[in-house]
Parts: structure tokens; sequence; C-alpha cells
């Protein structure tokens, strides 16, 4: 039915941890709602098997998930999407991707769509980048941004590109990566909402053990009751 694009500010800044809480919570709230990683780098070999580093932690949130369906590109390199698949002689089809959520929003409520890395990011050596499959998908957005001192220069980049490309952004989540200075997080949050007029649907805790997380049931409903996602407006 609907989709949410789950991009982030940079790598590493917590999307595939909120792409995880949100199909928890809305798992929980009885809808059919399915993740997926269409591109992912850095690839993991496990058992002499390539697998999604990103999926594996979607399925400790819900563990029914086929992995096959939740994935179209899957690429060693761990490195930016474009040179990952320059190194294995494939291209990335934006238009594959597309059908893919498509088929995707037949067959569930709720489709999350996690992007690679932050906003301009290749995909291709032509400079085709995630935003551009943000907006050719029409998707909106739900930007995922670190709590932290840099976050407020980043966020508002992000916001910036997405709004000049014409990309609805729905909200942000902020995610304390680090357990950095309380007073800067509390005003990056602050800043972030009075110069983005976007909501901070809120702040996601520095996590000690983020692969119990999932089996932690106490600490993921505090987790989840803490972030306004019933503001989600898709
Ligand atoms: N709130 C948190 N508390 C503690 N660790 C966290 C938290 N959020 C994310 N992490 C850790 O930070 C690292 C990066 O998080 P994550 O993989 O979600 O980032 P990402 O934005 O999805 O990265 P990529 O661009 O590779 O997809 C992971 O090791 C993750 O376990
Ligand atoms: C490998 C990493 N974990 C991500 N999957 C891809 C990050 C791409 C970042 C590109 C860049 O901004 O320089
Ligand atoms: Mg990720």
């Amino acid at each position: 039915m609907v989709s949410l694009f789950i991009a982030g500010t940079d790598t590493d800044v917590g999307k595939t941890v909120v792409t995880a809480l949100l199909t928890a919570y809305f798992h929980k709230k009885g809808e059919k709602v399915i993740p997926y990683k269409p591109v992912q780098s850095g690839a993991l070999e496990v058992e002499g098997k390539l697998v999604a580093p990103d999926i594996q932690i979607y399925k400790q949130a819900l563990p029914e998930l086929n992995e096959k369906a939740i994935n179209t590109y899957l690429l060693k390199k761990a490195s930016s999407p474009h040179l990952a698949a320059r190194e294995e002689n494939i291209h990335i089809y934006p238009s594959v991707i597309i059908e893919h959520i498509k088929l995707l929003e037949k067959e569930h409520d709720i489709v999350l769509v996690e992007g690679a890395g932050g906003l301009i990011v290749p995909l291709s050596d032509d400079g085709y980048s995630i935003i551009h499959l943000i907006k050719d998908a029409n998707i909106p957005v739900l930007l995922v941004a670190r709590a932290g001192l840099g976050t407020i220069n980043h966020t508002i980049l992000s916001v910036m590109a997405m709004r000049e490309a014409g990309i609805k952004v729905a909200g942000i989540i902020m995610n304390r990566v680090t357990k950095g200075d309380q007073l800067i997080e509390q005003d990056n949050r602050k800043m972030i909402e009075k110069i983005t007029n976007i909501p901070v649907f809120g702040v996601v805790p520095y996590i000690e053990n983020v692969e119990k997380l999932f089996q932690d049931d106490d600490l993921l409903n505090e987790i989840l009751s803490s972030l306004q996602l019933k503001e989600i407006r898709i």
C-alpha cells in the first residue's frame, strides 16, 4: 500500500536500527510491514555465503523475513554502491528497484525502504544517486540523523537537498550512536526543528547491545514508546 524511505544524513547514522525499530513498531500494531534494502554494499560472508548485514538486523525484529525478497543488489566492497558495483561489473537499475517497491506495496500495508549511506551517494558512475531514486520512486522520507555535535549542518543540508529535489520529508528521527553531551543534543533537536520546520519524532537512546535489542521486549517497548511514531503521516 504505502512506502516510507528511510534516508540518512550519512552512513552509520542508524538507518538500519531505525528501520528495524519501525518494523517492530508496525508489526506490533498488526500492520503487514516489510523492510527492503535495495542496495547493500559491504556484504558479509557467512558460512561461504554472501549476506546483507542490514537484513540480519531486520530479521532480529521480524525473524520470518525472506532475505531474497528484501534485497536486490548485494555488493562485496564496503564502499559507495557505484564503486562496489563497478568492481563487480554490475549495473544498478533504478527501474528494477522501483518495480520491486511497487510489488512489495501490493502485498504489504507498509514498505520501509532503506537507503545506502547518505542522500548524495551514487548508485552508478553517471552520478545517479540515492536522492534521485527517492524522487523517481516518489516516496516520502524519514530522515535519520545523529543526535550529537555536527548533526545540525548534516541534517539541514540533507533537508535542503530533498526540498530542492521536491521530495516530501515526513519527519526526522535522531539517534544517539554515541553517548555525547546531552545539552548539545537537546539543543540540536530544537534548532533542527526550528530551522527546518520538520518534526523530530524522537531520539533513539544509546543502546549498549544492539544485537540483543529485539530479544529484550521491555527495552524495545521503552524505546518505541519514547518515539512519537504515531505522528508519522505517510
Ligand atoms: N542508538 C544506538 N546505540 C548504539 N549503537 C548504535 C545505535 N544506532 C546504531 N548503532 C550502531 O552503529 C552502527 C551503524 O548503525 P546502522 O548500521 O544502523 O547505520 P546505517 O545508517 O544503517 O549504515 P549504512 O549506511 O551502512 O546502512 C551499527 O554498528 C549499529 O549497531
Ligand atoms: C559501506 C557502508 N556501510 C554503506 N553501505 C555505504 C556507504 C556509502 C557512503 C558513500 C559516501 O558518502 O562517501
Ligand atoms: Mg544500514
